[in-house]
């Protein structure tokens, strides 16, 4: 919503691009074949669009609306979104106008009980967390989608209906111009909380609803406060409302505030009583004195709920589509930019003839696996921010005043950020060695270490299987030559990386100050395969080249059966 008199799409800081119906070739009775259809336009499907594109697979997304959507919505960029953004080559805008922070703080009665420091050091390329606003995100996600000619937008199309048969998926289009008929190989859902991919097969999204609600406010102000975390509970100005607040770029604050058992949401939502509590937060509990415009604003109420599988035949559902989880921790976009690598990785294998359609079986697990751990924390923090019940509650409280007297208690506080979900029970994960004793386990994703200035690790992944293979001085022993040649030879994607402790090899990472092999608990000899979303395959402390075979077998969905 926006104040009264400006229209959804009047930002005081951002210019809604105008996306034109362009009448597609159905429409002319050009019988078409898609191998990739995806319904919604935002950023995960986006994400998912240019994914494929990075593996070679053209795609079609179709939106109904004629621009981004309206309002900031999701700010909160992890860490490992901005690694996803970064494979599709797109994660240089997010940088330059994201704000980066690495804490937060809590307060109870307007004292900082509680300062968490999100995991960050000159070794990591991104910033563990980045704010931006949504509207951004997708339009920098648009501008790279409108760069590749594997990509074909089309806005204002909306889908009537979807049907799907052994072969492939049918859509039913409305356009201003009539309607058509799209068919394609596979379809990715992303059409958000609202799906109406979901709703054609009457596919139940099922789990639990909060009860609290909070109204999300946008406003733009002037201020030096740094980008951080603030989390208020019991402020002496709104002692029975929970506040968090994030800044985003553009001068323009993110403020939450939960509304009371008793408050009308619809009353609440109205401009003046909006502007009336905004006033009062500015003011009496973030302490600022300049004044302060109002952007925007929204009504918010956490759910968890899930999709059974993710996949329905041709259809796989990413993001929205599939769960909503609450936004506190900041893991709704960020889960769902995670949906679409996954399954954008894995449709392009199938699609390129290097797995059968029985990967496709993995990525339920693994996602909503994700999810199912999403639950479980998102959960606890929104218990915590909308406590159920009284005695939840009191709980609550008695947790925040033990934290107010005891440092040691100050943990009870924690807002539990988004981390990265470790697919350690993956079909396509192989069982660990156990002779490391440091390094990402197999399905967790890889870790980042500097080489340079501006040079990373994770820069020089590959768009298919990674073998980061490390040694003294870059040699690798020709049968495990020999064995990558042929599997590529079979049609396998692997590309070798090899990473040496001392100097002598050019073609080879080097690792001067010996972090890289510390990080990976690595030797010479030591092997970790990556998959194209950087999660690890399977790791070898010293690794025999015969067994390269079956990890890369089981990594692409070969032991799932199939044809
Ligand atoms: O900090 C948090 O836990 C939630 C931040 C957030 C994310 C998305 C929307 C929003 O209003 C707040």
């Amino acid at each position: 919503m926006r104040p009264a008199g400006r229209a959804e799409t009047d930002s005081l800081y951002f210019d809604y691009p105008y996306f034109p119906f362009v009448r597609p070739p159905e429409l002319e009775g050009q019988a078409l074949r898609h191998r990739v259809a995806i319904v919604g336009a935002g950023p995960v499907g986006v994400t998912a669009a240019l994914e494929l594109a990075r593996h070679g697979i053209a795609s079609v997304v179709l939106d109904d609306k004629a621009t981004v959507n309206d309002g900031s919505r999701a700010i909160c960029i992890s860490r490992h979104s901005l690694e996803i953004l970064q494979q599709l080559g797109v994660d240089v805008p997010f940088a330059e106008k994201g704000l980066g922070w690495t804490q937060g703080r809590t307060y109870f009665r307007d004292r900082e009980i509680y300062r968490f420091r999100m995991p960050h050091s000159d070794q990591e390329r991104f910033y563990p967390m980045v704010n931006l606003q949504q509207q951004y995100i997708e339009q920098f996600l648009i501008d790279k989608a409108e760069e590749s000619e594997l990509i074909e937008l089309r806005w204002q199309q909306s889908i009537t209906g979807v049907t799907q048969g052994d072969a492939g998926v049918t859509l039913t289009v409305s356009t201003p111009e009539g309607d058509y008929r799209l068919a394609a190989d596979y379809l990715l859902a992303a059409d958000g909380a609202r799906s109406a991919v979901r709703k054609a097969f009457s596919l139940p999204l099922r789990g639990e609803a909060y009860e609290g609600r909070y109204v999300i406010a946008d406003v733009r102000l002037a201020s030096v406060f740094p980008t951080e975390r603030r989390a208020f509970f019991h402020s002496h100005a709104l002692p029975d409302t929970t506040i968090l607040v994030h800044k985003q770029p553009d001068d323009i604050w993110r403020i939450d505030y939960q509304l009371g058992p008793d408050e009308d949401p619809e009353q609440a939502v109205e401009e003046a009583n909006i502007r009336a509590k905004v006033e009062l937060i500015v003011r009496e509990v973030m302490h600022e004195s300049d004044a302060w415009e109002l952007e925007w604003w929204s009504l918010y109420k956490a759910y968890t709920l899930a999709l059974d599988d993710y996949r329905h035949g041709r259809v796989l559902f990413i993001g929205d589509s599939a769960h909503l989880v609450p936004i506190f921790g900041v893991r709704g976009l960020n889960n769902g930019l995670a949906d679409a690598a996954n399954a954008g990785w894995k449709l392009a294998c199938v699609l390129n003839g290097q797995a059968s359609d029985r990967l496709l079986d993995s990525y339920s697990p693994e996602r909503r696996g994700a999810t199912l751990d999403v639950f479980a924390n998102a959960g606890k923090s929104t218990r915590f921010m909308t406590p159920p019940t009284r005695g939840y509650a009191l709980m609550r409280d008695a947790a925040l005043a033990l934290a107010y007297h005891n440092d040691y208690a100050s943990g009870f506080a924690n807002p539990r950020q988004v981390t990265p979900y470790t697919y350690a029970e993956s079909p396509l994960t192989l069982a660990d060695d156990i002779g490391f004793e440091a390094g990402p386990v197999p399905g967790a994703p890889l870790i980042n270490r500097r080489l340079g200035e501006n040079d990373f690790l994770l820069d020089h992944l590959a768009s298919g299987f990674t073998l980061l293979h490390f040694s003294g001085t870059g040699e690798v022993e020709p049968a495990l030559l020999q064995r990558i040649e042929a599997l590529r030879a079979k049609g396998f994607d692997l590309t070798l990386l090899r990473i040496a402790r001392e100097p002598g090899d050019e073609d080879a990472l080097l690792d001067p100050d010996g972090r890289l092999f510390a990080g990976y608990g690595a030797a010479s000899g030591t092997a970790y395969l990556a998959r194209p979303d950087r999660h690890v395959a399977a790791r070898w402390k010293t690794l025999d080249p015969a067994a390269l075979d079956h990890a890369l077998n089981l990594a692409q969905g070969w032991a799932l059966g199939g044809e």
